[in-house]
């Protein structure tokens, strides 16, 4: 179990990636480039001793945190301090020497291995590169790594192809410990593996870890995998830290409904969550032009509804969806794609009432919305819809359903010592129609 209270063996603060996506020099030259926020401001810490779970649906920028943390990938801003120095100011040769501390075990072992090197000299390689042994005593490291990991030392003279993707993953975690490191940062090691060979690999990893002390960074998708290898996990979403915990915080409430979401859809038999699967409208939007506020209130199953309205939360959200719907839709057939599809009405022609009826079993509201204002909006913007004016129905829209958390980045809160939320939920300032209390808010 890992020491919080001391400082941290590596931390990440305000660090940042942006991808530019000029595609070349003439995008460049004319400004057609746009950035990709992949990573935006994150803060986190790993203690020495501990497995520090990074989660998130994929695009969420797990990857690229964990890349930018060793700078296999430059960081646009921010630093990475590694024993209190800063790995974002060291030039490549001091980078160089602090990577043998710090490796990292890539997702898939197919791909990761060079084929055309024998299984000795992949792991040879880092003692090759860092000077760290040769002749007898490199030959005799390379079998003494691949018992640790539970292979032959007679495997050594083999190619990665005669080998099964649990045995792969093997040797790329061989190949991580050959250099005697202190961190490493494992992206998602067991996520292209059958699941009984995830468990061995889990297994291995947790034992090494207490053989020689190492601290992970363990990047997954899925909250199961981290649940049981994790001392502390953070959840990010759109290159954000959503929430950030103890394991046992993370899997209790208070939630992020995010967090809360990506509990909900472990499979059974897990006994940790006893509620119906939270299901997430769309996906993850683009970290090119991220959703203003709160980056998860376009898909957030409680995203606060404005004080002047009384309605279920549900109704909410679906009033959200076809609000986020309109502003990207420039035809009636967009507006309606699912039920359109099914009924195949004439969209040029269609009566008023007939929209109607179509655009409120497209988003599953009710007939008369159970908030008297926000009914007369929408009824107001399908009035305009017929007469095909989008304009003036998303301003409507626009206008009439904002909720607060569109409007400003929620800050990372603490709920506890070191549980924090980011969510205006537990956010003071703002007063949501439903309780704003951690319990009340996770068990409805
Ligand atoms: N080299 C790149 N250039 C431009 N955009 C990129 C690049 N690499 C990643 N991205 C984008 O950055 C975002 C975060 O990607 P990243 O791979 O870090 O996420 P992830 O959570 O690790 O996802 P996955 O589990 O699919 O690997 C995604 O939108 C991705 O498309």
């Amino acid at each position: 179990m890992s020491d919080t209270t001391g400082e941290p063996i590596l931390e990440a603060r305000g660090l940042k990636k942006y991808y530019d996506t000029a595609s070349g020099f003439m995008d460049s030259m004319l400004g057609r480039s746009s950035k990709v926020k992949a990573v935006d401001d994150v803060d986190i810490e790993l203690y020495e001793g501990e497995t520090l779970g990074v989660v998130g649906e994929s695009g969420c920028g797990k990857t690229t945190l964990g890349r930018t943390m060793l700078r296999l990938i430059e960081p646009t801003d921010g630093s990475v301090y590694y024993k209190g120095q800063d790995l974002t100011e060291l030039s490549s040769s001091d980078l160089r020497d602090v990577r043998t501390d710090i490796q990292y075990i890539f997702q898939d072992p197919f791909s990761s291995l060079n084929p055309r090197m024998t299984v000795g000299d992949i792991i040879g390689e880092p003692l090759d590169i860092h000077g760290i042994a040769e002749g007898q005593e490199r030959d005799e490291r390379i079998y003494e790594l691949l018992e640790t990991v539970g292979l032959n030392a007679s495997h050594s003279h083999r190619y990665p192809h005669e080998f099964s993707g649990g045995q792969r993953q093997r040797i790329g975690i061989a190949r991580a410990l050959a250099v005697d490191p202190e961190v490493i940062i494992c992206d998602e090691p067991v996520s292209a593996l059958d699941v009984s060979v995830q468990a061995q690999i889990l297994n291995l990893l947790e034992d090494l870890q207490e053989e020689f002390g190492l601290s992970y960074i363990f990047i997954a998708h899925d909250l199961s995998v981290v649940e049981h290898i994790s001392d502390r996990i953070a959840v990010m979403y759109l290159g954000e830290i959503a929430e950030t915990g103890t394991t046992d915080e993370v899997f209790e409430p208070p939630y992020h409904p995010y967090a809360e979401a990506l509990l909900s859809a472990i499979p059974e038999p897990d006994p940790l969550w006893d509620g119906e699967q939270i299901y997430l409208s769309g996906t993850v939007p683009s970290p090119i032009d991220p959703p203003s506020g709160c980056r998860f209130h376009t898909r957030c199953p409680r995203v606060i509804q404005p004080e002047e309205y009384d309605m279920p939360q549900e109704e909410w959200r679906h009033l959200m969806d076809f609000k986020q719907r309109l502003h990207a839709s420039d035809d009636l057939e967009s507006v309606t794609e699912t039920v359109d599809a099914d009924d195949q009405v004439d969209l040029n022609t269609v009566a008023r009432d007939t929209l109607d009826e179509l655009i409120r079993r497209e988003f599953d509201l009710p007939m008369q919305l159970s908030d008297l204002q926000a009914e007369q909006i929408f009824s107001q913007a399908i009035d305009r819809l017929a007469e095909e004016n989008f304009d003036d129905a998303r301003a409507l829209v626009a206008n009439g359903y904002q909720s607060p958390c569109e409007q400003r980045n929620p800050e990372l809160l603490s709920t506890g010592t070191t549980h924090k939320i980011s969510c205006h939920l537990y956010d003071d300032d703002i007063t949501p129609a439903t309780s704003t209390t951690g319990d009340a808010v996770a068990d409805d």
